[in-house]
């Protein structure tokens, strides 16, 4: 091994149940040399070095390193991998701190680096440069801190061949004059030619690994190309023979007894000045991503603005028609009505005007009455969707009101009838339905206290007979803004924390950043704490502005201690950064995150109190729905905020309990998933 750099054994890998990438495949790579990994595409190249650098496991076999630290590694990946947002200097600074470099050393290096490779002034932005610039600065990366061993994925796709010639004599003196050892993979086979190996990889295993001139000299041949082509042909007789014969080389081993991870584990969890850089790069990237930030700090505060302004009002100006025959073919509005006399032998009701237009007073408090002398058109209307609902009067209301005042238990049933009102509704819609049913309701009581009052009777007596005392907890007029507003803030502190999160990572994953950090010596611990700082400072902005809207501008209640209820909202996003994790280990695309999301958020609004009470569910959701995440977070918001409850109440440490719980199940899950799929 001394003189081997790297060593792979009988190394198979597939992606799932599908057919193996890597089917028992043998390397050996020399100290000091190049080694040129050719193959057509899809042969499993990629597959290879990705378990040689460590992003992933072989299911079987093992793969020996003579190195002893991941960042003795120079990795370049076939994507760019290359932070858009940044400058090139700030790249290769960042990167040094990585290779734990000092930075005038990272400066130096960058600049010869630079100018090696005919790159740009280091002050231009990534994303200013071209396609073949983009893939030199990532090359550049690979050799910054000059590691004794390189892994180039296709380094030298879509470049100038001048350059390209430069980069291979680079390469060549790197490995004869300093002794590096070089793996590269390419499909320009000529330019393997300068290697000292070549691995010819095909259908998963190595056909040969000789040097260029063996190989041509084994297959009697004077180019590589040919030489490749000898090969691939024997390897697809003997294939086909073998099939022929029903004999199965090289398949897939049942048992794993040989797998093991790549033998360079990460020891150090924690480096403080590679958390740093990480911190400094997510906040450049927030400081450079300006619209995004405000979009996001102020998102929250504009949500609670509609959340106040919107929610829990009683809906106004709602056209309801009203027929009296009272007025009908007499007046046409109750402003016309000339007399104010009393009809009843018994009482000496003072009535203005007649009773019918007493209660219309009542009722335009509330609704937008339309007065209608004809029923059957006012009907017509109302189907018609231009009202509400008809409100029928008859045409002796006040004499029957009288009379049912005067003669009590012997009133004619004649009297009872005409003194009933007649309402006809559009219950199409639950929440108008109800609030016109409760002001018609409220608009009676109010009319016959003034009933009462024009008959000299006291007020009282046309009262209903219950009494509600000052309310235990809440107010006498209960708002209903105010008992979905728990729901409303935990579902949305919980959904924020929850999209940041995702969109940070999958941000990093999709473009193959975080794995090229990751080989480059990047803890996950570091890149979730780095996360962690900005999302909370993110998340303290968020809720206060939101706070201010909801406790400030608006009169919310809160009722229970201040820290507490912050506490509270903490946990809670605390529960959506680890579900963001959760997400994007499992999913691994953008856009099943975001579904997932918003399935989430809108099942939380169903069943965590917000739409409805959570009393009113099935009795089979009502055993678990409080088990689901931030339901309980929600009811413990609503103890401390309306009730003022402290920690030592159930109601309010059980949403606690309950977010910390989640908090475990996602975390587990994602550590679960992650280990699961290195090996995958
Ligand atoms: N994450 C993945 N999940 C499922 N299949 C994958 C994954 N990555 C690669 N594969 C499959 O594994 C096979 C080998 O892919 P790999 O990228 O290793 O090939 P390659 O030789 O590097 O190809 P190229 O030269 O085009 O880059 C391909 O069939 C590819 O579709």
């Amino acid at each position: 091994m001394d003189e081997n750099m790297l060593e792979v054994r009988e190394a198979y890998k597939r992606y799932g149940k599908t057919s193996p990438v890597l089917r028992g495949l043998n390397m050996t790579v020399k100290k000091g040399t190049i080694y040129g990994l050719l193959g057509p595409s899809g042969c499993g190249k990629t597959t290879l070095l990705s378990c040689i650098v460590g992003k992933q496991h072989l299911d079987c076999g093992y793969i020996k390193l003579s190195i002893t630290k991941r960042k003795h590694i120079g990795y370049m990946p076939q994507d760019i991998a290359l932070f858009q947002e940044f400058k090139i200097c700030e790249i290769f600074s960042f990167y040094g701190t990585l290779y734990g470099m000092q930075p005038d050393r990272a400066q130096r290096r960058a600049f010869e680096l630079c100018t090696m490779l005919d790159l740009p002034n280091q002050a231009r932005y990534i994303h200013s440069l071209s396609g073949g610039q983009q893939r030199r600065v990532s090359f550049a990366i690979a050799l910054l801190h000059n590691p004794p061993l390189l892994i180039l994925d296709e380094p030298t796709v879509g470049m100038d061949p001048i350059l390209c010639n430069t980069i291979w004599e680079y390469l060549v003196k790197l490995a004869h004059e300093e002794q590096k050892t070089i793996v590269i993979t390419t499909h320009y086979i000529e330019e393997a030619k300068q290697s000292n190996t070549i691995g010819l990889m095909r259908r998963g295993v190595l056909l040969s690994e000789e040097s260029p001139k063996q190989l041509m000299e084994s297959q009697n041949c004077n180019n590589l190309e040919q030489a490749f082509l000898e090969l691939s042909q024997k390897q697809h007789h003997l294939h086909q023979l073998e099939k022929q014969k029903g004999i199965r080389y090289h398949e897939y081993p049942t048992s794993r007894l040989n797998s093991s991870p790549l033998s360079l584990p990460n020891k150090e969890w924690f480096n403080f000045p590679r958390f740093l850089a990480q911190l400094a790069k997510n906040i450049k990237w927030t400081q450079r991503n300006i619209g995004i930030l405000l979009f996001i700090l102020v998102l929250p505060a504009f949500q609670s603005y509609f959340f106040c302004v919107s929610f829990g009002r009683d809906p106004s100006d709602l056209p309801f028609a009203v027929v009296s025959d009272e007025l009908n073919g007499f007046v046409k509005s109750c402003d016309e009505l000339p007399y104010n006399e009393t009809y009843s032998a018994v009482l000496e009701c003072n009535i203005p005007k007649s009773f019918s237009c007493q209660f219309m007073k009542q009722l335009e408090r509330k609704l937008d009455l339309v007065l209608y002398e004809d029923l059957n058109l006012a009907k017509k209307d109302a189907s018609a969707n231009r009202v509400w609902g008809v409100l029928h009067v008859s045409e002796n209301f006040t004499r029957s009101i009288e009379e049912r005042i005067s003669e009590g238990i012997s009133t004619t049933d004649v009297a009872i009838n005409q003194s009933a009102i007649s309402v006809w509704m559009d219950m199409s819609n639950f929440i108008i339905a109800n609030i016109i049913r409760r002001n018609i309701a409220k608009s009676l009581i109010d009319f016959l206290q003034d009933v009462m009052a024009a008959c000299d009777i006291p007020r009282k007596v046309g009262d209903v007979p219950i009494r509600f005392y000052d309310a235990v907890y809440g107010s006498n007029e209960p708002v209903y803004r105010h008992s979905s507003a728990p729901g409303f803030i935990c579902a949305f502190v919980f959904y924020f924390t929850l999209t940041f999160t995702s969109g940070a990572i999958m941000m990093e994953k999709m473009f193959g950043l975080l794995d090229r950090i990751t080989v480059a010596g990047m803890t996950k611990m570091e890149v979730v704490l780095a996360h962690l700082v900005v999302q909370f400072v993110l998340m303290t902005a968020q809720t206060t502005l939101m706070l201010v809207v909801l406790y400030q501008f608006y009169d919310n209640p809160l009722n229970g201690d201040f820290g507490l209820t912050v506490s509270l909202l903490y946990t809670v996003a605390i529960v959506g950064i680890a579900f963001g994790y959760f997400l994007t280990e499992l999913l691994n695309e953008e856009r099943l995150i975001s579904y997932a999301g918003i399935g989430m958020i809108m099942t939380m609004f169903l069943i965590n109190g917000t739409v409805w009470p959570m009393e009113g569910a099935h009795e089979l959701l009502k055993v678990w729905t409080r088990a689901f995440p931030i339901v309980a977070a929600a009811e413990s918001y609503n103890s401390i905020t309306s009730r003022g409850y402290d920690i030592t109440h159930q109601d309010v440490y059980m949403g606690f309990v309950s977010c910390i719980a989640w908090i475990a199940i996602f975390s587990l899950g994602t550590f679960w998933i992650t280990t699961r799929r290195k090996g995958s």
